[in-house]
């Protein structure tokens, strides 16, 4: 289920101003890659372009390639709905529909995508999905409750478990865990140590700590000034980023002498 992304010299616009400047790298499967920076170098802008949320504000547009398993997710044939239901995101506030049951928010991508389901189908894509994003137990006895009545935490996963649902192949996170408490977080982190073994995750963090627990490569973006577009400075393995850096803005990063 999990695919491999290509980019090559990707550079990103909203209308005149370039926010991203010639990215290149391999996101690999199976794996959670992390993406860190101080604000505005464009981490959000990056990570909405592997599923061409992007283009959907006006203006925004990218020049370079995408690919997916050597496909350009850009390429002309191909369509953007598409894209986003093989790479599915979830946001930095969980966003669950409020007045929708649980069990009818995890299906709701799905329903939108128009597949029909049959009452015992939808039952176990549910039970599935809610599994997989480890909120089965807490849930299991309300599943016709609606979702703003969970924690932030469980909405986050009860949004997880809605992007799992349509059976993406890649999954990426917006800064996941920024309006959770400490205990929510370290259950989201398990859960996206755990769904690393099916797809290939795509984190953005502020969270440096977070960052080097639960990504197996790390990318560091940088911008050199205000009103200058962002770049990827450094891309390595996580390990090698947060203990022996090649450059020094990510030394400095890291070690908390900026941003
Ligand atoms: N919708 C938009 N229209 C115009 N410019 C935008 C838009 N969204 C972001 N930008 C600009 O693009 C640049 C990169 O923003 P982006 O949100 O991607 O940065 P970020 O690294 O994710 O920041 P943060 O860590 O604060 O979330 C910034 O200069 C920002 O002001």
């Amino acid at each position: 289920m999990s695919k491999r992304i290509d980019v090559k010299n990707l550079d990103i616009y909203y209308g005149e101003f370039h926010a991203v400047r010639d990215v290149s790298m391999t996101i690999e499967p199976k794996a959670v890659t992390a993406f860190i920076g101080p604000s505005g170098c464009g981490k959000s802008t990056f990570i909405r372009t592997l599923n061409r949320m992007h283009e959907v504000i006006p203006g925004a547009r990218v020049d370079g390639v995408v690919e997916m398993d050597g496909k350009n997710l850009y390429g002309r044939e191909v369509d953007p709905v598409d894209v986003r239901r093989r790479v599915g995101m979830v946001f930095q506030r969980p966003n669950p529909f409020p007045t929708m049951s649980i069990k009818e928010n995890v299906l709701a991508g799905v329903r939108l995508n128009s597949k029909r389901l049959s009452g015992k189908a939808a039952d176990e894509l549910a039970e599935r999905s809610l599994r997989g994003a480890n909120l089965w137990n807490e849930v299991k006895d309300r599943l016709d409750k609606p979702g703003s009545g969970l924690s932030g935490g469980q909405q986050q996963r009860l949004c997880i478990a809605r992007a799992i649902a349509i059976q993406p192949e890649v999954l990426l996170m917006d800064e996941p865990c920024s309006a959770l408490d400490p205990i929510s977080t370290l259950a989201i982190e398990d859960l996206i140590n755990e769904l690393k073994q099916d797809y290939t995750v795509v984190i953005v963090t502020h969270n440096m700590q977070q960052a080097a627990r639960v990504s197996d490569r790390t990318g560091f973006f940088n911008l050199e000034a205000t009103g200058k577009p962002g770049e990827l400075v450094e891309f390595d393995s996580t390990q090698t980023i947060f203990n022996n850096p090649s450059k020094k803005a990510t030394e400095d990063y890291i070690s908390g002498r900026f941003g």
